[in-house]
């Protein structure tokens, strides 16, 4: 499986296209349509989110609620467009008729400088369409379709949010997966910790006052996942190093932990590691699960627990200095419009981007061009190594 995301954020529309999804899994506009909106709600977002509806419209590859085997092309339509028809039309400029507001004024934490740099823009407008998080919302698409294969496999994902500007969520290891679900849908910033909720709305109600934004951490969590998912053989097949990438590949996410993480660097191996136990009905599991469901880039069984740490939204009302590209002074930007806090956005697009390499790697795995005979392909698998 494979895809790729198309399109501008203010542009016409943007475009996934996915190939490699097995034919006759179940699969309607619907499905997707659920994850889309969870991702534009969330705490904190500003004025554009009020303005676009994201719906997909499914261009193929799907036939009367069922996939066909083919790639499947989704699309999204920018309503924000029609503010920005003569802006971003694709005729040439007529000679007499300048473009109007050329952004020459790189924001600090973007992609402006480095992406004008790179390809030789004058106008960084042709950098930031592309580089903005909007983009995020086709992944999410992408994503959705890997879900629903997963939930088919019996393979459930969540992604909420642990941590904002510093506040952070008690662990709840109790709560199974659906209530996680559950729980994370309703609170507005995506949080399973009902005390720590307030507080991470009362800090984003203070930077936004302050002309400010904050960053966090979310963390997936994926229950249902065979052991022995992904490889150790290639450095490129191990699954936690993919998961990992994807994870950072979201706009404005600056690193990863599995399990306990980072903590890990603190603790005795004796406190690190995760005693195995064998049960007559179950076959093996581990005592605790501080490493996250991975070892030796696979899967051990044991929920999937993966973080992604996103700095704070660059964008600021009280705005950085910075330096314009064609007189070099120095300025601080005036800003229009910006998220404040988009971490219980970005908690949904990571459960999104986890979803899309669990799903690659298993069909790697169990590669098959007829999704019912994966689903049997996988139920046999867990028989085994039940039994191993
Ligand atoms: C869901 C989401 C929404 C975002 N919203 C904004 C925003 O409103 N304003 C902004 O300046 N950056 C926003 N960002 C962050 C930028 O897109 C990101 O920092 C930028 O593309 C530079 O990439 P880098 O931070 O990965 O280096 C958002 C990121 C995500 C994931
Ligand atoms: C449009 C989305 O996020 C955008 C990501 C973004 C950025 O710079 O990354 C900047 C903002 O867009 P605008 O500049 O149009 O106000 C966000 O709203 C979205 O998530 O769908």
């Amino acid at each position: 499986m494979r895809y790729l995301t198309a399109g501008e954020s203010h542009g016409k529309q943007l475009t996934t296209i996915i190939e490699g999804i097995p034919a006759q899994l179940p699969l309607t506009k619907e499905d997707i349509n659920h994850s889309l909106l969870r991702r534009q709600k969330g705490y904190g977002r500003g004025k554009r989110m009020q303005i676009e509806k994201d719906l997909v419209e499914i261009m193929s590859g799907v036939r009367h609620g069922y996939t066909l085997g083919s790639p499947i092309s989704l699309v999204i339509h920018n309503d924000d467009f029609k503010h920005w028809t003569d802006i971003m039309g694709e005729d040439p400029l007529e000679d007499n008729k300048p473009l109007r507001r050329v952004v020459t004024r790189p924001r600090p934490g973007h992609a402006d400088l480095n992406g004008a740099i790179k390809y030789g823009h004058r106008d960084m407008r042709n950098v930031l369409e592309r580089s903005s998080a909007r983009e995020t919302a086709a992944r999410v698409a992408a994503g959705a379709v890997a879900k629903t294969l997963l939930h088919h496999l019996g393979i459930e994902i969540c992604g909420y949010v642990k941590e904002i500007g510093g506040i952070q969520a008690e662990d709840m290891p109790h709560l199974t997966i659906h209530e996680r679900q559950t729980i994370s849908e309703v609170s507005p910033v995506r949080t399973l910790d009902n005390i720590a909720e307030q507080k991470m709305i009362d800090a984003i109600d203070t930077a936004k006052r302050e002309g400010d934004s904050l960053g966090g951490v979310a963390e997936v969590y994926v229950t249902g996942v065979p052991a022995g998912i992904g490889s150790y053989v290639h450095y490129d097949r191990k699954l936690d190093g993919r998961i990992a990438s994807a994870v950072v590949s979201i706009n404005a996410f600056k690193g990863v932990e599995f399990g306990i993480g980072f903590e890990a660097a603190r603790r005795p191996g004796s406190m690190v590691h995760d005693e195995i136990r064998w049960h007559e009905t179950e076959g093996y599991y581990r005592e605790t699960n501080r490493l996250g469901g991975f070892e030796g880039g696979m899967t051990t069984g044991m929920p999937i627990v993966v973080k992604g740490v996103m700095k704070p939204i660059p964008t600021l009302m009280k705005p950085l200095e910075s330096v314009d590209i064609e007189t070099k002074e120095v300025f601080k930007a005036s800003v229009e419009r910006s998220d404040a806090c988009a971490v219980p956005a970005a908690a949904v697009v990571m459960e999104h981007v986890v979803a899309i390499e669990l799903a690659k790697a298993i069909l790697e795995q169990f590669p098959n061009d007829r999704f019912p005979i994966l689903k049997k392909a996988i139920h046999d698998y867990r028989e085994e190594i039940r039994r191993f």
